[in-house]
């Protein structure tokens, strides 16, 4: 017999967008359905893995304001479940110098009054050991900087949204939307209306909104995610206080390097480049370009001699990046959250590449969006409307 219901809201999706939204709707006492795709928990979008980075440091201010109020969302849910998801570590950032991207992270920072060090080429090795600073490079702490447990993370608020009374339906796909005052929501297993509909599908995003005529410039990439071996067991440890960290930029790539201390597999730090080959959600295991490896590898070799430098594990996982015309430019590297004004009674979300610390409060925006709520954080950097496309729905 197929599953029946009537809901305030409809959350498809339960990354950790989608459990944060669904939560926050449990909390204001919507009657609230999480739809999931997948078993849960699974390892085939974004937001699975033991571990994420969370930061102040960004390039950009409200980046960085943003996250004055995530730490205490994040402080919130620990005390309310009684589970600890933040270890502090700090957070080094490297990069050359004279260098746009690294003087903007911390100027940044600096600007904000964010509790920081800055390290000398005298006396970062008494601080960081076994990293090389390349010569012309520099080095700050962010101070708050971590490490978030992010599956934990996932467990416990989609935990917290099903005692307060919210529906998960896992192992159940959404197949078809239609539109109206009421949003009738079709799935592999069921019908559902609501009256109002988040969509926080990740790299499913574009598939999904193919349902509602609405398609946004998206592109999905396969990210490889390396773990690599200690030469010295423990020598990189989360117990040694070694902190995570960022390179803004290096020798071998312009895009992003970073890693995070060895914790989730005795013996192993994660490092990975941000950046990927493009994907189809569901052919992932199809992408084996090994390119980004390569670049690890000469990385490790010239920064972290107290590695083998070839990944002793690989894992993988899925960024949704934003693209602007024309499609095949590099991406610009933002989450992406909208109100989507062209939807009557629902809105269309979606996510990307460095979002998981944000979960709190993007579940808080969307919430307080599909209750018809003024949003009360500056959503002008991630409208839709940002991208001229086509973005007008059917809905
Ligand atoms: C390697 C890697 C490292 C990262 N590191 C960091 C970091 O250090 N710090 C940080 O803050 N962020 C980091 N991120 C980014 C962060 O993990 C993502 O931004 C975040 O997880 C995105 O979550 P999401 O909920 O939008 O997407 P997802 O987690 O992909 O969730 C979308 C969900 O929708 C479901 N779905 C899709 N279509 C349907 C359908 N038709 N019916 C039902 N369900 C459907 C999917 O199955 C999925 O579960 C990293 C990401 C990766 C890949
Ligand atoms: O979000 C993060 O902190 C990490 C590091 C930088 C690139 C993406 N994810």
């Amino acid at each position: 017999m197929s599953a029946e219901g009537e809901y305030d809201c409809i959350v498809i999706g339960a990354g950790v967008q989608g459990s944060f939204t669904a939560y926050q709707l449990a909390k204001k006492n919507q009657k609230t359905l999480l739809l999931e795709q997948f078993l849960l928990p699974h390892s085939r979008g974004s937001s699975h893995g033991q571990t994420r980075i969370i930061r102040k440091a960004y390039d950009q201010d409200f980046y960085t304001h943003m996250m004055e109020e995530c730490y205490e969302l994040w402080a919130q849910l620990e005390r309310e479940a009684g589970v600890k998801l933040y270890r502090q570590t700090g957070l080094l950032v490297m990069g050359p110098e004279n260098s746009e991207s690294y003087q903007l992270f911390k100027v940044t920072l600096q600007k904000n009054k964010t509790p920081m060090v800055v390290l000398t080429h005298d006396n970062f090795s008494q601080h960081i050991p076994n990293v090389k600073l390349a010569p012309g490079d520099g080095a700050f702490v962010d101070i708050s900087a971590g490490v978030l447990y992010a599956d934990r993370a996932l467990r416990t608020v989609q935990g917290q949204f099903q005692k307060l009374g919210g529906v998960i339906r896992d192992k159940e796909t959404v197949t078809n939307i239609k539109p109206g005052p009421v949003v009738t929501v079709s799935t592999s297993a069921g019908v559902y209306r609501a009256k109002s509909l988040v969509i926080t599908a990740g790299p499913w995003t574009n598939k999904l909104l193919a349902h509602t005529g609405l398609q946004l410039p998206l592109e999905v990439v396969k990210i490889n995610v390396c773990y690599w071996k200690e030469k010295a067991p423990g020598s990189y440890s989360v117990k040694r206080r070694f902190p995570c960290f960022l390179l803004t930029e290096g020798e071998e790539s312009k895009e992003h390097i970073y890693g995070l201390p060895s914790n989730e597999y005795p013996g192993l730090v994660k490092i990975c480049y941000h950046m990927g080959s493009e994907t189809d959600p569901d052919q992932r295991d199809k992408q084996t370009d090994k390119s980004d490896i390569e670049i690890l590898g000469q990385f490790v070799t010239r920064c972290f001699p107290g590695l083998v430098p070839e990944p002793a594990v690989v894992e993988s996982c899925m960024y949704t990046w934003s693209l602007r015309r024309p499609l095949k430019q590099p991406p610009i590297v933002h989450i992406m959250n909208d109100y989507q004004p062209y939807l009557s009674q629902s809105e269309a979300r979606t996510n990307c590449g460095h979002g998981f610390k944000f979960g709190p409060v993007i579940g808080k925006l969307l919430c307080e969006l599909s209750l018809g709520e003024m949003p009360s954080n500056d959503l002008s950097p991630f409208r839709i409307r940002r991208f001229h496309t086509k973005t007008k729905s059917a809905l």
